[in-house]
Formats: C-alpha cells, structure tokens, sequence
C-alpha cells in the first residue's frame, strides 16, 4: 500500500455531527489520484495528499465530520452489487440477507434495487415494515424462531417462512388458516462441509440448521407440513454457510436440493415450484484475497440446476438466492483514530485505535483479516509489521495481527479498515459500555449520517434502576472505616 505525504486533518475530541457541506471542487490531488482494488468500495482511489476518496467523498473529512470511529458504507457499491447479481442470475429472485447489515436505508436500496429481503428476526423485521418493503418479497428464517416473532411475520404478511425443525410446524400452523395458508419453505441440511471457518459453514450434518436429508428427518417434517391445511410447501431451501470462495460447494448442494426434490415428488406426489439456494459468496478481504464471481456462480448454478432438473424429469423451479456479505462486504469501510502506539523490543509495536472488537468483531472471532491502511496524511517512512489493537479490556481485542503500517504513525492519525460493510456493525456490542459508532452513506462525493452514534445517554436509557435525581451519598454502609470514606 502506498502512503503519500500530506495534512493530517485535526479532530476536535467531541466532534458533534453535522451535515457536511457541498463537496469541494475536485482537487489536484485527486486529479492525480491512484485506482483503489478491492478489498476497498467500487470508485475508491488514493489521492495524492494521502487521503481515501471513496466516489468522490474524503474519507478524512468524513471523520472529521463525524468523529471516529466511523463506518462508511457506499451507495453506489451497494447499487451495483444488486444489479450486478440481477444480471448474473436472471429469473432468480436475489433476496439481500438483512442480517449481514441493516438500517431503513439499506432497506430501501436494495428496494429500489428489484430485491427481495431475507430476514431472520424480529428486529430486521421491523425495519422493513418501517420502510415499507413489500411483504411478498420478504422471507424469514431462523433455526429457532421465537413465537412472538412467528406471529409478527404472520401478521406483516411475511411471504415466505423456512421452517427449519419439526417443532416449527404446528407452532406456524396454528397461527395461520386454512383460508391463506402460510406459504413455507422447508430448510434441508444437504450434508456439505464447505471451506470456510468452521463457525460459519452450514451445510454439514455435525450443525444446528436445516433438516437433514440423510437421516430422513427432511422429509419426515416434508410430510407433516403436506398434512397441515393451514401451510403450503412452496419448496426447498438450503444455505451451506459464508465466505465460501469456489463454485463447487454450491453447485454440490443444488445437485443435493435437486434431488430432494425429486425424492419429495415420489414419495408424496408433489412437485414444489422453488429452490432457494441461500447466499454465503465470498468476497475479498485484503489486496489478492479470493472472491466469489457472481456472473460465474450464476452461470454455474443455473446450468446445473437446469441439467439435473431435466434428468429427473423435473420442471425448472423459481430459483432465489440470498446474498448478504456479497453485497455491503466490500461498500464499508471503517475509520478509527489512532490514540497509543507502544514498540516492545523484539516483538514489535502495538497501533492502538479508538475502536475494537466491540465495532468489529470478526478478527477477534473468526481471525479475518481486513486490509488497513494510514488515511489523511502521506509519508516517506517506509512500512513496518504492527498489530492493531482496539482500546478494550481485552487480550484478544485484535483488529489486525500483522498490518504493515509505516513506521511512524503516531497518535492522531487515521487509519481505515476495508471491507467492513457486513457483519461489523451488525455484530456490534456496547462492550466496556462503549457505544456503537456511526454509519454515513457515500454517495455522489457527500457523506451523509444514515445511523447516528450511539451515545452514554443511550446506554443509560435502559437502566431501569436508574435514578438521575439520586447521588449515592449517604449510602455508604455505616460500619466503613471514616479514612476510607474520605478518601
Ligand atoms: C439462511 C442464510 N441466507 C443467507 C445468508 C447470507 O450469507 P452471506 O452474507 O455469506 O451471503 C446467511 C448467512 O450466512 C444465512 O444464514
Ligand atoms: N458473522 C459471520 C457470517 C455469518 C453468516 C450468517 N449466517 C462473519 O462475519 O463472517
């Protein structure tokens, strides 16, 4: 990575959100600006000062706007990752997984963008009802759905719900009727071990999801919904896990799928209309890092699905697929403050930011590595390994084991992770009591706040046993020595 030489732009230490101003006239540094390759969004370049614009926006000013830590999550990248897998799977629904990221925002993008909206909480689900989103187009997981979130789904006119345990059927069937059934879909387990970190692959028998089709179990609860009058199995869904980098897994699983499907028809007669082949497509994570080609995994699936369709005698059913990291992975990026550097002889130096684990969980969980980079300034020093820390109470709080960073960054600069877009702030926690940061979107050279950050105030909100007008003078046990009352 290069990094040039040019103004570190200052933070005040409480900078209070506001809205940018109009973006500046291009300037000779970005004229003279170098192309950013993935890991960082679409229409990403270095400047010549150093800075990160991503469409047009300085990341720098973003932050001095904002305050850090702060996400930033591109429209336009978003934008055209929905066309992109429009265009790459033609005639098949794409349903943007909501759980890799979601604000009303997003929501609407993907809205706007023609996709369909896969869900799996309450939660997620009230963002969508807040927008508006179409409930034919919204689907909704989960390997234990509550109840309660069960019967919101029955009640927004949920299209699709993925019944995913023999439990499920009865718990839905009594909350729909006869008269408009709910339209399910059955979630198998097609017995895939995919590469990918063991705690995101899905598609094994050794795992909480889905029904598997070897012991049987699939069809078993197959058949218990065909009895139930108040449900109507639409078709087959199945998800074999995340950041998976090659076709064949999920080729592996349509084939699976495929033949489940014609296994349903001659046991019970029936011919189900869809297959949901779920999402799990990788996308790069640092420079070189393997992606997952949507044209090509299309092209893949279709085929594979229409061939194995057509040697069973089956007709092709309604394919969907349910991108999430493939869509905002690579649209976010996250600018933390630099506030402690530490070099311990022999065993490097420490980068300390004013994020962390509580903002970014995935190194400390999974041990990704996301590419980072000095932002705002350049420099001449020449790079040196460092781990990046964030600023919990934690051993384990880890951004990056081995960044190569230049030697003299200092505190006060600014350093961006890419690919942050998904399962960041969606996995955020307000761990230390530290609140969750802000998001701003990019779009058309302006940053503009879609999620403000999280405050003390709002941390407090919930504490019910709080009491503002109460200081706790006086509550002292009366027995506590009087030197270590005044002390
Ligand atoms: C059922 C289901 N669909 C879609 C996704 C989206 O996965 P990814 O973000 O890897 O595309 C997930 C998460 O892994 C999932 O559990
Ligand atoms: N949280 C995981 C992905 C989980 C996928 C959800 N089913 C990650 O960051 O990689």
């Amino acid at each position: 990575m290069m990094h040039l030489a040019g103004p570190l732009i200052p933070q005040p230490d409480d900078a209070e959100p506001k809205e940018p101003t109009e973006p500046a006239e291009p300037s000779k540094a970005a004229e003279t600006a170098i192309d950013a390759p993935p890991p960082w969004p679409d229409r990403t370049v270095w400047t010549s000062d150093g800075d990160l614009q991503i469409d047009g926006a300085s990341t720098a000013a973003a932050a001095h706007t904002y305050g850090t830590p702060l996400i930033l999550v591109s429209e336009r990248h978003v934008r055209d990752r929905c066309r992109a897998y429009r265009a790459a799977f033609p005639g098949t629904e794409v349903a943007y997984a909501a759980k890799a990221f979601l604000c009303t925002a997003m929501a609407r993008w993907v809205h706007e963008e023609g996709l369909s909206l896969d869900l799996c909480s309450g939660g997620e689900l009230a963002v969508a009802t807040a927008v508006g989103f179409p409930a034919e187009r919204l689907l909704l997981h989960g390997n234990a759905k509550p109840p309660r979130e069960l019967a919101a789904a029955r009640s927004a006119g949920v299209d699709r719900v993925v019944i995913d345990s023999m439990c499920e059927v009865n718990r839905l069937a009594v909350l729909a009727k006869r008269r408009s059934p709910q339209r399910v879909l059955l979630r198998i387990t097609p017995g895939i071990r995919a590469r990918t970190h063991k705690a995101i692959a899905t598609g094994g028998e050794d795992q909480k999801f889905g029904l598997s089709i070897a012991t049987g179990e699939a069809a078993a609860v197959a058949e218990r919904i065909l009895h139930r009058p108040e449900l109507t199995l639409a078709g087959v869904h199945c998800h074999i896990g995340s950041q998976i980098a090659t076709t064949g897994p999920f080729l592996a699983a349509a084939r699976r799928a495929v033949a489940f499907l014609s296994e349903l028809r001659d046991r019970f007669g029936v011919t189900l209309g869809e297959l949901d082949l779920g999402g799990g497509h990788a996308v790069a994570t640092v420079r070189g890092g393997t992606a997952l080609d949507p044209a090509l995994l299309g092209a893949r699936l279709l085929t594979t699905v229409r061939a194995e369709c057509a040697d069973r005698d089956l007709p092709m059913p309604r394919l969907t697929v349910e991108p999430g990291r493939a869509i905002v992975g690579n649209a976010g990026v996250t600018v933390y403050r630099v506030l402690a550097v530490k070099s311990r002889p022999g065993r490097g130096r420490f980068i300390a930011v004013d994020g962390g684990m509580s903002d970014n969980p995935r190194p400390a969980l999974y041990g990704a590595r996301h590419e980072i980079a000095l932002v705002g300034r350049t420099t001449k020093a020449p790079p040196r390994p460092a781990t990046v820390v964030g600023r919990h109470c934690e051993a384990g709080d880890v951004l990056a084991h081995r960044a190569d960073l230049p030697d003299d960054v200092h505190p006060g600069d600014l350093l961006a992770v890419a690919c942050t877009g998904a399962y960041t702030h969606a996995m955020a926690s307000t761990y230390n009591m530290v609140g969750r940061p802000p998001i701003a979107a990019i779009a058309s050279g302006r940053a503009r706040l879609l999620v403000r950050r999280e405050t003390e105030a709002d941390l407090l909100a919930r504490d019910m046993a709080h009491d503002k007008d109460r200081d706790m003078t006086g509550d002292m046990p009366s027995d506590m020595p009087r030197d270590v009352d005044q002390r």
